[in-house]
């Protein structure tokens, strides 16, 4: 005998949390909740401000119709569904099937959203690979190449993340690369996304020599892994891609192209946090995931994040919007 909800909630973040161009007060988003038998299973669904195509409110409403489906017997069709549903509802029913292992990776690279100096204490007391990221293309290219190399100056063995979101014209990303070492250059596992468009971040790769990574193409209208000089990994952010088959597709492709597959974070709730370490666990065992994003939040959702001392809101504090 089927059963479903759908919860809404709204989250504070932190105040110096910007997305692209603008600051996120509150994250918005959905739980669902699949119950098949004695069995029950949530999922997140959770559209993220400047980067995903839908609305909240399209995603609900999108949510609700497939929901009445499922309810009455119909197995999910998510194939054209928007992308964080497709997420939530495909992560859901893989909890209820018992398919995802228990298991997550909480061992996540330290985002630096603010001061640096917080950064150098967090990589100092990391166990194993040194791996951080840093948003640049926020500020001046020549600052954002003094701090990469001033880093991997100063942290041994330091492995930088850097992500400019396509902010950069190539003559910007030559600016930042001029003032990295070249024999520190090394030190950059990758740059995600430096130029507006991709064919001038492959250009950018030939002529630096600094290895990048692709996150907004991989969401691009017929975007195909293949292998590429300079390009070394793809960034999958399941609530901006899909369900997770589609996820993990992605994954099994890059890994055929010999390139490093990363989840990353699309700032879900600790709820759909915690199911991705251990999606990442289980479908990029070894690689370091980008999910330290709880620190942008000023609460918790459901299920607590590893350490964090955040106030923890459960579900039965939220409205169940729709239920059958
Ligand atoms: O990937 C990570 O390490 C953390 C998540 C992260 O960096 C991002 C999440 C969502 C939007 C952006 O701010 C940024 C990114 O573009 O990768
Ligand atoms: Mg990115």
């Amino acid at each position: 005998m089927r059963s479903a909800k759908l919860y809404q909630y709204q989250l504070p973040m932190d105040s110096g949390v910007i997305l692209r161009t603008q600051r996120l007060v509150n994250r918005d988003g959905w739980i669902v909740e699949l119950q098949d038998g004695d069995q029950k299973a949530y999922g997140e669904i959770a559209p993220l401000p400047e980067f995903s195509q839908e609305t909240a409110e399209q995603a609900g409403e999108q949510a609700k119709a497939l929901l009445e489906l499922w309810v009455a017997g119909e197995a999910f069709d998510l194939a054209d569904a928007l992308p964080s549903v497709a997420f939530g509802l495909s992560m859901a029913q893989l909890e209820l099937q018992g398919d995802l292992p228990q298991v997550g990776n909480y061992t996540v690279a330290p985002l630096c959203a603010g001061d640096p100096d917080d950064l150098v204490i967090a990589l100092n007391n990391m166990p194993g690979e040194r791996v951080a990221k840093i948003k640049v293309g926020m500020y001046e290219a020549v600052r954002d190449g003094m701090v990469a190399n001033m880093f991997i100056d100063s942290i041994p063995g330091i492995r930088l993340r850097l992500d400019a979101n396509r902010q950069w014209t190539p003559l910007k990303a030559q600016q930042f690369a001029k003032y990295v070492k070249p024999e520190n250059r090394g030190g950059i596992a990758f740059l995600e996304e430096p130029c507006q468009t991709p064919a001038d971040s492959l250009a950018f790769a030939l002529e630096t020599g600094i290895n990048i990574a692709w996150d907004e193409t991989v969401r691009d209208e017929g975007f195909e892994v293949k292998a590429e000089p300079g390009v070394v990994a793809i960034v999958i952010k399941p609530t901006l891609v899909g369900s997770v088959q589609r996820c993990m597709e992605l994954v099994k492709q890059a890994h055929e192209h010999g390139l490093t597959a990363v989840i990353s974070s699309s700032m879900e709730s600790s709820l759909g946090l915690n199911q991705l370490a251990r999606f990442a666990e289980w479908q990029t065992p070894g690689v370091i995931p980008g999910l330290d994003t709880m620190q942008l939040f000023l609460s918790q959702l459901e299920t607590p994040w590893p350490g964090c001392e955040l106030p923890l809101k459960t579900l039965a504090e939220l409205d169940v919007v729709w239920s059958k």
